[in-house]
């Protein structure tokens, strides 16, 4: 042989095939062969004469026929998948349609032909070539480099490289140039090693799968429910160790089983291939209750049917409720906590006993500390709801913006500062259970609209969202508050009223029952574990002189004042609190006349003995009318700041500068009396501020 390269031209449609099949030819013959290699992507040299020439596809014979001259030789390669990129075609998904793309429609059909044979078939393939459409439903697209022409719709693309001369033309091209004897045992050696990669790669994803079997059996043996799951002809697929026990059959033994072959229990075995709609029943196998559920796989035509052991259930319901109770989702009080043997109360108690048998609102009326909350929770835990959530929330415990995403939640990124992945809203929260809205009358129109919504339609949105969730809450109101007189006003929604009030329960006043009072006195003492301490009986008599009219609540205030103070476990007259102690009547009766109480209190800061000062050396008289502004404004629903406050102080007898104001706020502020918002909000009122404004009215 000279020493001169021999001219071999390899001639394809593409520039990427033309540089993988050279490569390959370059890597077999590239010591003995000049390699020249052109596309129908570029110009080339033509004609050729006198050269051997290589078709990368017969497809090709029509556009090269004009280059190919006197003298040559033609031989048209077959190809074959690179089996080097076969396992990305093993990670998709069994049962994935995917389109196949290549250049020419023979070319799709011979490459899934060719990977079907190659036992890769869990695909569903679609040829796809030019001038064909595909549904844009597809999202997988197989391509042998053809990536120019895979449709803008597919959302993964698999690459397989382009295909490479096959054995045959391999050999056939050898033995042309004569150097079959010197390379052939080498070229299929090589051939025959990657085929034997092909076989690991499979193999090795049919171990994966077996792997993916044995977790998935070691999922369902974990699981402390039954798990069983039938094929269309009726024959067992899946068979859990829970199930084994129960029925004592290996899963070896029952799966490929018909299931009455295995499951003596014949009245079982018609539940569960039953074609009605019925889901769930109970059934005593051995000697425990279990509850079978069954619901049809569509996709699959398949049964699945689960098995659950109700001991158990009651036992994770215990650990459940344990959960519920330490989120403070539980109702604490039973009908059995209300005390009292007063014919009101026990009335009271008898009407509400009712209401909870129905699932329909409730709308509590009483005074401040009346036992509102106390009621709710009773009637939440003798209703069918009594395993849900029970969810308190005081509607004037927070700011309008706030307590609208506490009720219905909000999407991710529906405001500025909303929690990464947003938040539920009590109501989604307390679905299935109840919904206890204290102080109802504190929330403002904008939020009565939307909760009459809800009340309406039984579906809320979360801020920010799109999306409708259907709620199943009862809704349990209460307000110490005249609604009617709110109404009249505009400041409460009629129709909300009438949607909230389809039961009504009014508490009695703790002045209208005073022989309930030394029954609860004995109650509050036991609860506060103090059984050892005696009331001397004119403690009692005085006691029960009282007009209380924050009732319940503030006679259980006295009582713990009265337990701090006495000495020698004995309760005296020494040890009643003094007049300041007590809540005084406000003209209306309620609690809605708060102005009555923050005047009355203003005079009383004086001399008040246990109030601490809230603001050092300023004038806790100044704070409380500040306060007092501000929560007027609240309540009227318009926005109020510093200036505002500054201008209101005109009217006072002593008017404060804007600086002096400022340092009032601040004040408030630290001690948790306001929030202070940005913007349009203003400054609301906290609970904690109310509570204050509240303490020196009893005062
Ligand atoms: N009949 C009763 N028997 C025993 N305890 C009672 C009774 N009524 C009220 N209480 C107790 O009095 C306190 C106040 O009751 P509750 O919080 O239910 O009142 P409320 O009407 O909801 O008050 P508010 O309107 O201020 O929210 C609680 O500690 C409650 O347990």
């Amino acid at each position: 042989m000279s020493n001169r390269k021999k001219e071999l031209i390899l001639l394809a449609g593409t520039n990427d095939t033309r540089k993988t099949l050279s490569a390959q030819l370059e890597e077999v013959i590239g010591d003995w062969f000049e390699i020249e290699s052109y596309s129908l992507e570029e110009q080339f040299p033509s004609p050729f004469e006198n050269k051997l020439i290589i078709l990368t596809s017969y497809l090709l014979e029509e556009d090269f026929k004009n280059a190919i001259g006197e003298g040559c030789h033609v031989l048209i390669a077959k190809r074959v998948i690179n089996y080097e990129h076969i396992d990305k075609l093993l990670a998709i998904p069994e049962g994935t349609r995917a389109l196949y793309v290549s250049d020419y429609a023979q070319n799709c059909y011979d490459s899934i032909s060719m990977l079907q044979q190659l036992g890769i078939d869990h695909i569903d393939y679609i040829p796809h070539y030019p001038g064909c459409k595909a549904s844009p439903d597809i999202t997988y697209a197989i391509t042998p480099g053809e990536i120019g022409l895979i449709p803008p719709f597919i959302t993964t693309v698999i690459d397989i490289g382009t295909r490479l001369i096959d054995l045959t033309s391999m050999m056939e091209i050898l033995s042309h140039i004569g150097l079959l004897a010197e390379k052939g045992e080498s070229i299929s050696f090589k051939n025959i090693r990657s085929i034997i990669d092909l076989n690991k790669k499979l193999a090795r994803s049919n171990r994966d799968s077996e792997h993916l079997n044995k977790h998935f059996k070691r999922v369902l043996d974990g699981v402390d429910d039954g798990i069983l799951a039938i094929d269309e002809l009726g024959r067992i697929t899946v068979f859990n160790e829970i199930l084994e026990t129960v029925f004592k059959v290996t899963s070896r033994q029952a799966i490929g089983r018909l299931l009455k072959e295995v499951i003596p229990n014949q009245e079982l075995v018609a539940f569960i291939l039953a074609d009605n709609t019925e889901e769930s029943r109970c059934f005593t196998l051995i000697q425990n209750e279990f509850i079978v559920q069954r619901f049809m796989l569509q996709t699959e035509n398949s049964i699945v049917a689960t098995f659950k052991d109700m001991n158990q259930t009651i036992k994770m319901e215990r650990t459940l409720r344990r959960e519920l109770v330490k989120k403070g989702f539980v109702a604490k009080y039973t009908f059995q906590d209300i005390v009292g043997s007063s014919a009101a109360i026990q009335n009271t108690k008898l009407i509400a006993g009712k209401l909870a048998k129905t699932d329909l609102t409730v709308l509590i009326e009483g005074e401040s500390g009346s036992g509102k909350e106390l009621f709710a929770s009773a009637i939440h835990n003798a209703s069918f709801r009594n395993n849900g959530s029970y969810l308190a929330l005081n509607c004037s415990s927070l700011p309008e913006d706030l307590m609208e995403s506490e009720l219905f939640g909000y999407e991710e990124g529906a405001f500025t500062g909303a929690k990464k992945g947003g938040k539920t809203g009590v109501f989604e929260q307390a679905n299935g259970g109840t919904i206890f809205l204290d102080e109802i009358g504190d929330i403002s129109l904008k939020l009565q609209a939307r909760l009459l919504r809800v009340l309406q339609e039984k579906e809320i949105m979360r801020i920010g969202g799109s999306k409708i969730i259907p709620i199943d809450v009862r809704v349990i109101a209460a307000t110490n508050k005249d609604l009617l007189k709110m109404i009249e006003l505009g400041k409460f929604r009629e129709d909300l009223y009438h949607r909230l009030k389809v039961l009504y329960l009014h508490l009695p006043e703790l002045r209208k029952r005073k022989e309930d009072i030394t029954e609860l006195i004995q109650h509050i003492i036991h609860l506060s574990g103090r059984n050892n301490v005696k009331i001397l009986p004119e403690v009692m008599i005085r006691l029960s002189q009282y007009e209380w009219y924050g009732n319940v609540r503030e006679l259980k205030n006295t009582i713990d004042y009265m337990l701090a103070v006495c000495d020698n476990y004995t309760v005296t007259l020494n040890d009643i609190p003094d007049t300041h102690f007590f809540q005084r009547a406000s003209s209306s009766g309620v609690k809605g006349d708060l102005m009555y109480r923050i005047e009355s209190s203003i005079a009383a800061t004086a001399e008040a003995p246990m109030k601490k000062p809230a603001g050092g050396v300023v004038d806790d008289k100044d704070l409380l009318m500040i306060l007092q502004t501000i929560y007027s404004f609240n309540q009227s629903g318009e926005s109020i700041g510093r200036k505002k406050i500054a201008e209101q102080t005109r009217w006072w007898n002593k008017e404060l500068t804007e600086q002096q104001v400022r340092h009032r706020i601040e004040l408030l502020e630290q001690h948790g009396y306001i929030l202070i918002y940005r913007g349009r909000s203003g400054i609301k009122v906290t609970q904690t501020g109310l509570d204050w404004m509240n303490s020196l009215t009893a005062e």
